[in-house]
């Protein structure tokens, strides 16, 4: 049995307290409103009548599965979308700054069967741990897990009883997929892999169905990436369960202003982006069950570079 030590919080946490802060991602969401409004009044005052309300239910509504569950993609679906100008007020990295944005979903690049040894890595480590809210995090490189209504550092709350829960293996695991990652998305976006770095926060989430309990439980505010993340330059996300059989409501949502855009998780399934607020997204509340991801990011620069995770 590992033994807990005293409860901190960790100076880590508060990357992840940034992350889900509420504020920020109903600032990012305005905008998107803000059409919205425009016609609404548009809709009242001129009668744009009936094309404003086919708009406004549209955008309300789901409109497009880009990927469904059920699909089992032999070769990557990429969508290419226009940048945003975001990346102006960053320094540009050549080789890595996005010149070409958009989305892609791959199912032939990280099997099932690695995707369930991820899974029972990520339930170990948060059954150390976990939210009393619906969303729990665990990020192998700070080491900051949810805890109630904080967040701990595993490596100094559990010291070196983490290797009872952690194997080389499975952080070997991880780091082979990420590598895995990185290079499909250099492919996808025509980018030298080797001028991308992964960058902070990179964690495992576990969502269900419990009531929030503090800000950080509230994952399906809409947010861009790059603004709530400062370093994020292309985000990946890995799916460890399926929609519709582990766990229902959770799909994943790229708002665009004529339409919202869903991925379906699947065990394996890597999605990924440019992380502009040319993909503005949101998490739809999760129902019924367990969602389990890994968010992998990465940056164009060198200064935001972190180590692959490691065991201490
Ligand atoms: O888990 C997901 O599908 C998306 C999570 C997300 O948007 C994020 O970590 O920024
Ligand atoms: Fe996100």
């Amino acid at each position: 049995m590992v033994q807990r030590r005293g409860k901190s919080s960790t100076p880590e946490s508060s990357v992840i307290e940034k992350k889900i802060k509420r504020g920020n991602a109903q600032r990012q969401a305005s905008a998107w409103r803000g059409s919205q409004t425009v016609l609404f009044v548009c809709v009242a005052l001129a009668g744009c009548g009936i094309v404003g309300w086919l708009y406004l239910s549209q955008t309300d509504d789901i409109t497009e599965t880009l990927v469904s569950r059920s699909e089992v993609l032999s070769q990557p679906r990429i969508f290419t979308v226009q940048c945003s100008d975001d990346y102006e007020n960053y320094k540009r990295f050549p080789g890595c700054t996005p010149q070409k944005c958009g989305r892609a979903v791959a199912d032939n690049v990280v099997t099932r069967e690695e995707a369930h040894t991820l899974k029972r890595l990520a339930e170990r480590g948060l059954s150390l741990g976990g939210s009393d809210g619906g969303a729990s995090i665990l990020d192998l490189h700070s080491g900051a897990l949810s805890m109630g209504k904080k967040f701990v550092n595993i490596y100094r709350y559990f010291g070196d009883q983490i290797r009872d829960i952690f194997s080389e293996e499975d952080f070997e695991l991880y780091r082979d997929v990420r590598g895995r990652i990185q290079t499909l998305i250099a492919e996808t976006f025509g980018l030298n892999s080797s001028h991308m770095y992964l960058t902070k926060p990179t964690f495992f989430s576990r969502i269900n169905s419990t009531a929030p309990k503090t800000t950080h439980d509230e994952y399906w505010h809409p947010h861009v990436d790059k603004v709530t993340y400062g370093s994020f330059d292309y985000t990946s996300l890995l799916y460890l369960s399926d929609y519709g059989a582990e766990f229902g409501g959770g799909r994943f949502v790229f708002m665009d202003s004529n339409a919202n855009r869903t991925v379906e998780p699947r065990a394996g399934r890597v999605s990924f982006f440019s992380s502009g607020s040319e993909n503005l997204h949101r998490v739809e509340k999760v129902t019924w069950g367990t969602r389990y991801a890994i968010t992998v990011s990465f940056t164009c620069d060198p200064e935001h570079a972190i180590a692959n995770p490691a065991l201490p």
